[in-house]
This record gives structure tokens, sequence and C-alpha cells, in this order.
């Protein structure tokens, strides 16, 4: 379980991004912060694992305030996936799998053991195991960068913005891989995202952020989608929706993806995708 009690987050310039903010997540759930840029989502996730300290109030993980942990150890036993994976480019994907069991004393074979058995878990083929990140795809960065996370065998699993950068249909592949995992290892998940269908996909709960991490809403997809809290709510569920439904086209050239305007997006052999 990860609490927030009355956390705010002021930077030295003086922005607030986060005000007297309280919340439970449970444990083996998905919570996803849902907002739209600059209010507070990252901040909110990164003072879990103390990439940023709170200047009032305290984040506990099982009742213990994450105060009392140094950061680097916290960062150890904390997965933490962001957008464009943040890999090591002179690392090879096993390497790069491997960064935590190797930093705490996983012998080479052990962690190179370790980093294959990931890549099954997030569907990499383990022949790209010496591969170097930039002879990946974007989607196949992002799933190094999940089984990296995982290397530690980690209860709470951060993903900020994980997605963000792959096309459609490569991230609900990846949307779906998330689902497995958490079902498979009960991980906690906290992830940050500002795409409405996204976090309604993942999470068992959604918390609606406005500026300063204040919580226009909190609740499962179905209770917000059937009942929005107020104006702000039901325009920021329900903006640009269309934009974002999905659905194929088959055409004399293969399957077309298309968005619900019938803007092409890209076809399903992964050519031409992305907007
Ligand atoms: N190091 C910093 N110094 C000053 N202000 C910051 C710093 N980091 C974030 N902020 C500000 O705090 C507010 C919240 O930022 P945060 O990154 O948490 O938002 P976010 O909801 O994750 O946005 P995005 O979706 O754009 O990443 C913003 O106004 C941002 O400009």
């Amino acid at each position: 379980m990860i609490e927030y009690r009355s956390v705010s987050k002021e930077f030295p310039d003086g922005t607030r991004a986060v005000d007297d903010f309280s919340l439970i997540l449970p444990s083996h759930e998905t919570t996803v912060f849902l907002g739209s840029s600059g209010c507070g989502k990252t901040t909110l996730l990164r003072m879990v694992n103390r990439m940023v300290d709170p200047t009032a109030g305290s984040v506990l993980i099982d009742d213990e305030d994450v105060a009392k942990s140094a950061p680097v150890e916290l960062r150890r036993r904390i997965g933490y996936v962001m957008q464009n994976a943040g890999l090591l480019p002179h690392r090879t994907v096993a390497r790069n799998i491997a960064t935590v069991p190797l930093l705490t004393g996983a012998s080479k074979a052990e962690a190179r053991e370790r980093a294959l058995e990931l890549m099954d878990v997030v569907g990499l083929d383990r022949s790209m195991a010496d591969r170097y990140p930039s002879q990946l795809s974007g989607g196949q960065q992002q799933r190094v960068g999940v089984a990296r996370a995982l290397a530690p065998n980690p209860n709470i699993l951060l993903m900020d913005e994980p997605f963000g950068a792959v096309d459609p249909i490569v991230r609900r592949e990846l949307q779906r891989e998330v689902i497995r995992l958490r079902e498979r290892f009960g991980t906690t998940i906290v992830f940050v995202t500002h795409d409405v269908d996204e976090a309604f996909a993942l999470g068992h709960r959604v918390v609606i952020l406005e500026r300063g991490g204040r919580v226009a809403q909190l609740g499962t997809p179905d209770e917000i989608m059937g009942d929005p809290a107020n104006d702000f709510v039901a325009s920021f569920i329900g903006a640009d929706r269309a934009d974002r439904e999905l659905r194929l086209e088959e055409t004399p050239d293969g399957t077309l993806v298309v968005d619900g305007r019938g803007r092409p997006l890209g076809r399903l052999d992964g050519t031409g995708a992305g907007r």
C-alpha cells in the first residue's frame, strides 16, 4: 500500500506543483494518475521513489515513511519506467535489463539468465539480447525498459507516460502486456498518463487531477464514465474521444488502422503508423 499524507511540493522557483494531496493506493492494484500537462502527475509519481521529496507531508509504503529510506535503495527495489525507455545506449539489451541485478551482486551469468527470462516475460525475442537500443523499434525499447524495471522483482512499478512515444497499435499491445504482468506478479502499479483511453484500459482506479494535484475525481473507470463528478471531468474524458477510437479497415493493400474520424494512422504490418 502506498499512502500520500497531506503532501505538497513547492519547487525552489515558487511553483506549487502539488498542494495538500492525500490518497491511499491499495496493493496489487493499478492506480492511474490522469490529467493534462502540468497538473503534477509526474511530481506525485516521483515522490514514491524519492526522485522528488515533498516540501510538506509524507509518502508511506506499507506504513513506512519513504523519507527514512535512502533514495538509492528505494530506486533499486521500486521499478521505474519512463517515456522513451531511458536505456543506456552503449549497453546491449541484456546488459540494460541486468543493470540492477549486477549492481546488487548477481554474477554476470546469473544476471544474463535473469535478463533472458525477463525478455520472455515482456515478449521480446531472446535473439535481441545482444543488440544495442538503437537497433530496436520504439516499442521494443519500451519492452526493454519494462523488463529492466522488473529485474529486481519489485512489488511496486512506477510508469510515467511509458507508451507516449509509440504508435497506437504498439501502444495497445504494450498496455495488454502491462495487464498480463500485473496479473502474473500482483505488482502494485502507479501509472501516469494524459490519455483517457489508456487510463481507463489500465486503471483499477483512476485519479483525475487538476492543476496543483487537486483530485477532480477518483473512481473505477465505470464509476467515472457513468457519473462524471463535474463539468471539468465530463469535458476531459469526452474531449476528442472520436480521435482516439481506432478501427480497422480492409483495403486492397492490407489492413489499415484509422481513427474515429476516418484518418489513416498506419498499417497493421507496422509501416507508416503514428501521427
Ligand atoms: N524541477 C522543477 N522546478 C520548477 N517547477 C517544476 C519542476 N518540475 C516540475 N515543475 C512544475 O510543476 C508543475 C507540475 O509538473 P509535473 O511534471 O508534475 O506535471 P505533469 O502533470 O506530470 O505534466 P506532464 O504531463 O507535462 O509531464 C508544472 O507546473 C511544472 O512546470
